[in-house]
């Protein structure tokens, strides 16, 4: 701008013009307003002071709360780290027993290149917290005591099970490339006085009574179980307990092994709940089961795709029948195959087609059960009352007992 455009400059001192009170009081206006303005931009000015620092709070704490979660997450870690250790290592450690200082499982699944293969269900623990919580749920193990593991793997739960000293341990494990690892935790146990024996073979065919052929010692089993056969091996061992046989001559052999949580759910569910299937009646006619607790499945690697149960199978000490084990299976399985149905329309299916109906209702008589009722409100001892019935009817009726209904042509009909 030039000095023309910028106009006459104002002379102050004497021979500035004298204001008139017009000009005054527009200039007390004018005055009054940058007052304002000053005021208002003063206000703008510590507004944003606040929001600066609001921010500048926020980005701390988002900052300080990032840190915090990635510590929690290093939970998978914290075995590597003996400062951090776990209250039962602490407790265990104060009591003189002690395992010699390992790699953490993490590094020898690493160092050993084993990658977790899934036709043999293998999703790792690595938390020693929650191998501890397993093994803790066994309740009391002595020194006297045997322990079965079922699957070991690269011997999370193993560890947990040795610092309880156990007198014998018996690792069943179906995959060879853990051998090492588990032969590495043979050598550490030696100086603790506890024998650990290693099968690499299938439990499922694995003969208990060979390898413990005295019941003098009480007998633990726990295992984080290959879902794959998870269902199959409690049944296998409920067959087992009903003859009282294999790990069940004694009668206080209790198990404490994991399944899908849907699983673990329906052993425990009771008369009336949805979750209520065979499996839940089959598992309380011998056993009390409990549900302990309920692992994330982010606590795995590799991570499955559901949560993980912790139940505890305790053998009743009175059972809740003296039948055979196939008969009570073979009329459970009958009765839960309509689950939505009344309960006599599957029990009726273990009858020929001649006749089924008279004597379906004949039985449901003798069993004093209503047979309108759906499999799911049936309890332990309803079953087993129809069970008794079916025995009875089998008695007078040997032939029944081979009956299929699905088969094409039946001679009996
Ligand atoms: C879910 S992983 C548990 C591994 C380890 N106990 C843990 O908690 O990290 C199941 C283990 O059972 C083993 N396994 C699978 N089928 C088996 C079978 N039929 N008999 C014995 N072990 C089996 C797998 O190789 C695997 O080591």
């Amino acid at each position: 701008m030039s000095a023309s455009e910028q106009g006459p400059k104002i002379k102050y001192g004497e021979t500035a013009p004298k204001l008139d009170k017009a000009q005054l009081q527009f200039m007390k206006l004018i005055e009054e307003q940058n007052l304002d303005r000053v005021q208002k931009l003063k206000r703008v000015r510590r507004n944003n002071l606040l929001t600066a620092g609001a921010l500048g709070f926020s980005v701390l704490a988002i900052y300080g709360y990032s840190i915090f979660s990635v510590q929690q997450e290093k939970f998978l870690d914290d075995f590597e780290e003996p400062k951090k250790m776990s209250q039962a290592s602490a407790r265990i450690l104060s009591s003189g027993m002690r395992l010699p200082p390992l790699p953490s499982i993490r590094d020898l699944v690493k160092l050993y290149k084993l990658q977790a293969m899934k036709q043999l269900s293998q999703n790792f623990l690595m938390d020693e917290r929650l191998t501890d919580k397993i093994v803790k749920s066994a309740g009391r193990i002595d020194n006297n005591d045997i322990v079965l593991e079922v699957g070991p793997g690269p011997g999370g739960i193993t560890r947990s099970i040795l610092r309880r000293q156990p007198q014998r341990l018996l690792l069943v494990e179906k995959d060879a490339r853990f051998t090492e690892t588990l032969q590495l935790l043979r050598e550490c146990a030696r100086p603790l006085d506890i024998e650990v024996e290693i099968y690499h073979e299938d439990i499922l065919r694995f003969n208990i009574e060979q390898h413990v052929p005295d019941t003098t010692q009480r007998l633990h089993l726990i295992g984080n179980l290959p879902f794959a056969i998870s269902t199959r091996l409690l049944i296998n061992w409920f067959d087992d307990l009903s003859r009282r046989r294999g790990a069940f001559r004694r009668n206080d052999t209790c198990m404490t092994l994991t399944f899908q949580k849907e699983v673990a759910e329906r052993i425990c569910a009771q008369v009336g709940s949805e979750q209520r299937c065979r499996l839940s009646v089959m598992s309380q006619i011998w056993t009390e089961p409990v549900l302990k607790f309920i692992i994330p499945g982010k606590a795995f690697v590799p991570k499955p795709q559901v949560d993980v149960g912790v139940v505890k199978v305790i053998p009743l000490k009175r059972p809740k029948t003296e039948l055979p084990f196939p008969l009570v299976e073979r009329v459970v399985r009958h009765i839960f195959s309509m689950r939505q149905k009344y309960c006599r329309r599957g029990y009726s299916t273990l009858l020929p087609l001649e006749g089924r109906e008279e004597t379906t209702q004949a039985l449901f008589q003798r069993a004093d059960v209503k047979d309108t009722m759906r499999p799911f409100e049936l309890s332990v001892a309803e079953c087993l009352r129809l069970a008794d019935a079916y025995a009875e009817h089998l008695v007078a009726h040997p032939e029944v007992a081979k009956y299929d209904y699905r088969a094409p042509k039946q001679a009996l009909n």
